[in-house]
């Protein structure tokens, strides 16, 4: 990463870590964080994800997302609501952190494999390695990894080693997006307003579209302005395919007329400020030579 040119774009993007308890996730999280741990602020309890770390490193920003029954210890059994919850935020984040002890693969493992969502970059990290003393071993091992899920990368590492850790960061980077990080360089505890944004616009996407719309569908904040107490916000809400992209306008507009007064509304409210709105439609397939923007209309 420190050899990305000066004026590449900026990468952002959300990180979940997931493994059963004792893996080393928390160590690992510790060790990816540094020293900017960053806890979530009240103001965010509206949104969907709580943050449990940040780091930037060159142009690139990781945003580590909590999972919530894989952070502790004595974690409640994974029950049905919970995996609900678990799937939602992996469904949310652009790469997730399979953790496992390097060489071993129990039930629980399995059980926590299973929770990934199909199509969703997962790295397979084989942690402790430092405990494995047979390495050759290993290999037969992750060949066996590789039959159980279709990992985007394999990494042996050992949590407590720097270097370790640091190489785990250059092979998430390239499935962050090209996007303005969330956050400037040296917030440790907030979250940025533009980060806000994204997530309730999400929110209200995911809300008023009900079960129709896949998960896959993604909010990019294009621009955010500050002029005095006016905020100015241009987002684009991602949806795969042109069904979708009628499903999220609705019928003459309606829905996404909702989504964007109800977000407006809430975002008015969240940081006490007014707020101008503006949301586009955009199919991914055609994101890059498509540049018919929908834009809603009568909400200003
Ligand atoms: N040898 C070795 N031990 C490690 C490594 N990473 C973590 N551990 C140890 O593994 C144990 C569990 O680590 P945690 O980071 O608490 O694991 P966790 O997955 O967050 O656990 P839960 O909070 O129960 O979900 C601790 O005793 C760590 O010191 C590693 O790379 N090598």
């Amino acid at each position: 990463m420190t050899d990305e040119p000066e004026d590449s774009p900026q990468r952002c993007g959300l990180v979940a870590i997931v493994g059963r308890p004792n893996v080393g996730k928390s160590t690992l999280l510790n060790a990816l964080v540094g020293q900017k741990v960053s806890i979530t602020s009240a103001k965010a309890q509206t949104t969907r994800h709580r943050i449990t770390g940040i780091r930037t490193v060159g142009v690139t920003q990781f945003v580590f997302v909590d999972t919530p029954g894989f952070q502790t210890r004595h974690s409640a059994a994974l029950n049905r609501t919970l995996n609900r919850t678990v799937q939602g935020v992996l469904f949310d984040v652009d790469v997730v952190l399979f953790v496992v002890e390097a060489g071993r693969f129990g039930l629980d493992d399995a059980k926590v494999l299973a929770l990934l969502p199909p199509g969703k970059p997962a790295i397979l990290v084989a942690n402790k390695l430092d405990a494995v003393h047979r390495r050759a071993e290993l290999v037969p091992w992750l060949k066996g990894m590789q039959d159980r899920h279709a990992f985007a990368e394999f990494v042996p590492l050992s949590a407590k080693k720097e270097a370790d850790v640091k190489r785990l960061l250059d092979i998430v980077q390239p499935y962050l997006p090209e996007q303005p990080w969330f956050y400037e360089e040296d917030a440790l505890t907030d979250r940025s307003d533009r980060f806000l944004a994204s997530e309730l616009i999400r929110e209200k996407l995911f809300r008023l579209t009900g079960d129709e719309l896949p998960y896959a569908s993604t909010v990019v904040i294009d621009k955010f302005e500050e002029e005095g107490n006016l905020r100015r916000i241009a987002a684009t809400i991602v949806v795969e395919r042109d069904a979708h992209k009628g499903m999220v306008i609705g019928h003459e507009g309606e829905r996404l007329k909702r989504i964007g007064s109800e977000a407006r509304q809430e975002l008015e409210h969240l940081m006490g400020a007014k707020v101008f709105l503006e949301l586009w439609v955009k199919v991914r397939s055609g994101w890059a030579d498509n540049e018919e923007h929908l834009r809603s209309y009568g909400y200003e």
